[in-house]
């Protein structure tokens, strides 16, 4: 993979750190956790094994993962005081939002008071996170408190069981796991280096958290997934898609699903989610989101040589499994979550706190005038 010339405003090109987490944009692999390519773990591994590695430092044996699957099954349970909180947050609330404040209320009730806990306050929002996000939402769209103690035997299956409230298909489970995978981490991006800023003032893992959540919403970052299927779901044939996307470029439109701070010709999570919403849209007798995405994808790098990023193929790939678009954005959190405290646990084992300095661009040597004087 070709280097992007990395300069300009944004702090693009400038390393803020040192990480032994992730590579991303390098040349071979293109992104690596802990060394290991992305595509050989999206293939292969489990999302279980995946946040192992983050988080533990190394790939679990059969007995640790059996152990660590175990852990996290026994700590789906919802404080009866984040329920409360969670029925009370509307229907017309976003998602994120709820994430957010489902966050930082566990850390009101289960706080970090030492960092030798990180890891179980870590392991606990991995658990809990999907059935929060869905208990809220099965209470405040359908009025139905949705078990989150269920028989699922992954954070994969856990947030599609608690969803729709039933076993989800063995297909959907798979796409899920190698999505959780492809979300995990991402180098200094800008939710991830959110967490590590509050973690550099030696604040609480939940504070950390809590913080990239805010980051990841927004539609340039992890909002994008449901930006792209907002967008694509308004066209009904690959050729009304080539014509509005044609006039959107025109107007100089922000494409979103596309275009990546670090990557130049492509990312290589895109391949893989592509390959899976491909699979999906057979299964599921689609004939026209998938060819309206392909087609999306042509013409922008024809017109532009603007590929899609991870979020693009996830839009149709997560409406396929009847996951509402307003979800898909949890779902990133869900997964990067193993990402982002991974980092926290980095920054806090080698610790300078986090503060760059500006270039001022503001008046000199302003005079005083008393407040009856103000114009
Ligand atoms: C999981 C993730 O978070 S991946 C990112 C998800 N975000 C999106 O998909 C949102 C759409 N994409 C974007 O806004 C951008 O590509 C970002 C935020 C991801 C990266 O931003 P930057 O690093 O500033 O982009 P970059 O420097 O490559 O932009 C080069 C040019 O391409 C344009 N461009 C970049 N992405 C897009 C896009 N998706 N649609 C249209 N034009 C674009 C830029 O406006 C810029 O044009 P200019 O030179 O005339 O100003
Ligand atoms: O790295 C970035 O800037 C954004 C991204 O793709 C991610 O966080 O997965």
């Amino acid at each position: 993979m070709a280097e992007k010339k990395l300069s300009g405003a944004g702090l693009r090109g400038q390393s803020a750190g040192e990480t032994a987490l992730c590579t991303v944009g390098k040349t071979g692999a293109g992104l690596t956790y802990r060394g290991h390519d992305i595509k050989v773990l999206a293939d292969k591994a489990q999302f279980e094994e995946v946040a192992y590695l983050l988080l533990y430092g190394k790939l679990p044996n059969q007995a640790e993962l059996d152990a660590y699957k175990a852990r996290l099954k026994g700590m789906r349970k919802l404080p009866d005081a984040l329920k409360t909180v969670l029925e009370n947050i509307p229907a017309s609330a976003h998602p994120m939002d709820v994430m957010r404040t489902g966050c930082s209320m566990l850390g009101n009730l289960e706080t970090e008071e030492s960092f030798e806990q990180q890891l179980d306050h870590i392991d606990r929002m991995l658990a809990i996170f999907p059935g929060m996000i869905n208990y809220w939402y099965n209470f405040s769209h359908n009025g139905v408190r949705v078990e989150t103690e269920t028989e699922a035997d992954s954070i994969a299956e856990q947030f599609l069981w608690t969803l729709h409230d039933k076993k989800p298909e063995p297909l959907h489970v798979e796409v899920m796991h190698a999505s959780l995978i492809l979300y995990a981490e991402h180098e200094f991006n800008a939710s991830t280096f959110t967490a590590r800023v509050c973690a550099s003032t030696l604040s609480d893992i939940h504070s950390c958290v809590t913080g990239a959540i805010g980051s990841l919403r927004g539609p340039l970052h992890g909002g994008a997934n449901e930006a792209a299927m907002d967008m694509i779901e308004q066209w009904t044939t690959a050729d009304e898609a080539e014509e509005a996307i044609m006039g959107m470029l025109a107007r100089k439109d922000k494409i979103m699903g596309f275009g990546h701070a670090i990557y130049r010709e492509s990312d290589p999570r895109n391949a893989i989610i592509k390959e899976w919403s491909l699979k999906l849209s057979e299964e599921t007798g689609d004939t026209n989101l998938y060819a309206v995405s392909e087609r999306v994808e042509a013409v922008m790098w024809r017109e532009k040589k603007l590929f899609c990023n991870a979020d693009f193929f996830h839009a149709s790939a997560y409406n396929f499994m009847d996951i509402p678009t307003k979800l898909f954005t949890p779902i990133f959190v869900c997964s990067r979550v193993a990402g982002w405290t991974s980092h926290v646990m980095e920054q806090r084992a080698n610790n300078r706190i986090i503060r760059p300095s500006a270039d001022y661009t503001g008046p000199e040597g302003a005079e005083w005038v008393d407040i009856a004087d103000r114009s």
